[in-house]
């Protein structure tokens, strides 16, 4: 399924190349003791801070190394350390950055199975899916080296022969603040449209999943940008602080929860600096009867169950046209059941760990919850103890299907960050419409049905934005990302995220005499 998908392909032979460096090979046996914070070149112990957290593979329970959380001063001298690199970098023409982040990308590239076996460890991930990320990584870094040549202004003529021209600059010091789904990719969302742009930055991960970025950071320094243009520093809430309230902070772009989402913003507006939020969401997917059904179930299941449902953009409420809800809810659950659950560094798993044990505890109770407020379990929902010995204290669970749904039940309005689908049949497209809308959130939507007009009508009223028709959860890095309502603003992907990390300089010349009213 996966292999058939454009973006969904393999990078062309460099894989291998960079792997067995160390014990990253298997399950189970990786541990880590190189500092985690990345400044001025290299990697650096925190100067402050100080507090300590642990650090897990979700396959097995491990703790695999131990965070130190950055502290003021260190977040002080991260921020300093990419504003010194900000006075050069700024200064360079947009073909001397396309070149580092060509490079970086090719690096990428040739690293991709040590990134990729790096970010399941640490995520919990497959490994199929993990290399899917760092190939969208590249591309990222690919597309906007191409983009970062042509950013220009514009000519404007005035009376008299005067004329104006703009200047679209860079803002500056840029932070990017991550979640822990996609760890090196979205660093990788953040800092290659900022960096392309003439900004530096300085980059926190999620405490959860801290590792992967840390090769990020080393691939642009190898990729000839200048020390200190990309930082990392380490923590969570705290260090998130420190970092929204730099006053040499020009921008903060977010993604992660949407009460956390409040917070940043709240933050920026102490400093008129402007945001990106990408936040969460409770998308809707909606398979009319006229659909190819193969399709539509594939495209459900790509929409549910990529990274462990751990997937922002995820189409969980599955609205099912009556006429086909037996048939297509059957086969659902079929497919459903067959995804093979376990180590995620065994080429033929499909579904991993998730994250942690407080959040596997979280999903099972939106289940338990679920069960009590009148859905049906139609397969999965059980917690999954791998035979394998080492991941029997992994964070495992089968993922479920729920039918039996109503939109006021919580599985159905609440955003539960898991493997958990919720089918709703529906009668008309008029009726179905007004439901998927009826949410606080608006990342995503999705529609199925071989009705050319009806799937461009039904897109169009839909109030999220990003939208697909007869597919589910690719991303295209051409493409722009991000939401409507309380999923967020701002946009990450294709051109649009250029406007969101330069600002514009209009300039007026004057080619006469002035005339004074004085
Ligand atoms: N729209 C998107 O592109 C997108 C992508 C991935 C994840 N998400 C969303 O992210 C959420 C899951 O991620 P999460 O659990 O890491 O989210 P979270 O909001 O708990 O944390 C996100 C990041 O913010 C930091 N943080 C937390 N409190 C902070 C504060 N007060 N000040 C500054 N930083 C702070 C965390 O340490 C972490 O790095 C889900 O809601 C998911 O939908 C959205
Ligand atoms: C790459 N996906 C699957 C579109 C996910 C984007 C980031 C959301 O969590």
């Amino acid at each position: 399924m996966f292999l058939r998908l454009p973006f969904w392909h393999t990078a062309t032979s460099t894989m291998g190349t960079a792997l067995p460096r160390g014990q990253l090979t298997a399950t189970g046996t990786f541990s880590l003791q190189q500092p985690l914070n990345y400044r001025a070149g290299g990697r650096v112990e925190p100067v402050d801070g100080g507090q300590t957290e642990d650090v897990y593979e979700p396959a097995t329970g491990r703790v695999i190394t131990k965070l130190l959380c950055s502290g003021e001063k260190e977040v002080d001298l991260a921020v300093q350390s990419a504003k010194a690199a900000f006075q050069t970098w700024s200064r360079t023409s947009g073909m001397e950055r396309c070149r580092v982040l060509l490079e970086a990308a090719r690096l990428i590239r040739e690293r991709r199975d040590e990134i990729a076996t790096l970010e399941t460890i640490n995520n919990g991930k497959s490994i199929l899916e993990a290399r899917v990320d760092i190939d969208i990584s590249w591309q990222c870094l690919e597309y906007y080296a191409g983009l970062a040549g042509s950013l220009a202004g514009e000519h404007i003529q005035l009376p008299g022969g005067s004329f104006g021209y703009t200047r679209r600059e860079p803002l500056g010091v840029c932070v990017g603040i991550g979640a822990w789904n996609y760890p090196f990719q979205i660093a990788c969302w953040k800092s290659a449209p900022a960096l392309a742009c003439g900004n530096a930055m300085v980059f926190k991960p999620s405490p959860f999943t801290p590792i992967s970025v840390l090769k990020l950071a080393e691939i642009f320094t190898e990729a000839g940008a200048p020390k200190g243009l990309f930082n990392v520093v380490q923590g969570g809430v705290a260090t998130g602080q420190f970092l929204c309230h730099h006053p040499d902070v020009a921008k903060i772009s977010f993604t992660g929860s949407v009460p956390t989402g409040v917070k940043i913003m709240e933050m920026a507006a102490k400093g008129i600096k402007p945001v990106t939020l990408e936040l969460g969401g409770k998308s809707p997917l909606i398979i009319f009867s006229d659909c190819s059904l193969e399709n539509a179930v594939n495209g459900a299941l790509m929409a549910n169950f990529l990274t462990q449902g751990e997937v922002c953009c995820n189409g969980t409420r599955v609205f099912v046209e009556r006429k086909i809800l037996d048939t297509f809810t059957k086969e659902v659950v079929k497919r459903t059941q067959k995804i093979k659950v376990g180590d995620p560094l065994q080429e033929d798993t499909r579904m991993g760990a998730l994250i942690n044990r407080p959040h596997l505890e979280r999903v099972q109770r939106f289940i338990k919850q679920a069960k009590e407020q009148g859905a049906q379990v139609l397969c999965g929902g059980d917690l999954y103890v791998p035979d394998d010995p080492k991941l029997k204290n992994g964070f495992y669970m089968q993922p479920c299907v729920l039918g039996n749904c109503r939109d006021d039940m919580t599985c159905v309005q609440e955003e539960i960050f898991g493997p958990v689908m919720s089918i709703l049949p529906f009668d008309t497209e008029e009726e179905v419409v007004e439901r998927a809308n009826n949410t606080k959130f608006g990342l995503a939507g999705g529609v199925f049905t071989r009705d050319i007009q009806k799937a461009h009508r039904v897109v169009a009223a839909l109030k999220a934005g990003m939208c697909f028709i007869n597919n589910y959860n690719i991303s295209p890095v051409e493409l722009p990302f991000g939401g409507y309502k309380s999923s967020g603003f701002g946009r990450e992907n294709g051109r649009a995220a250029i406007e969101y990390y330069s600002q514009l300089k209009t300039v007026c010349v004057e080619m006469g005499d002035v005339e004074s009213v004085f």
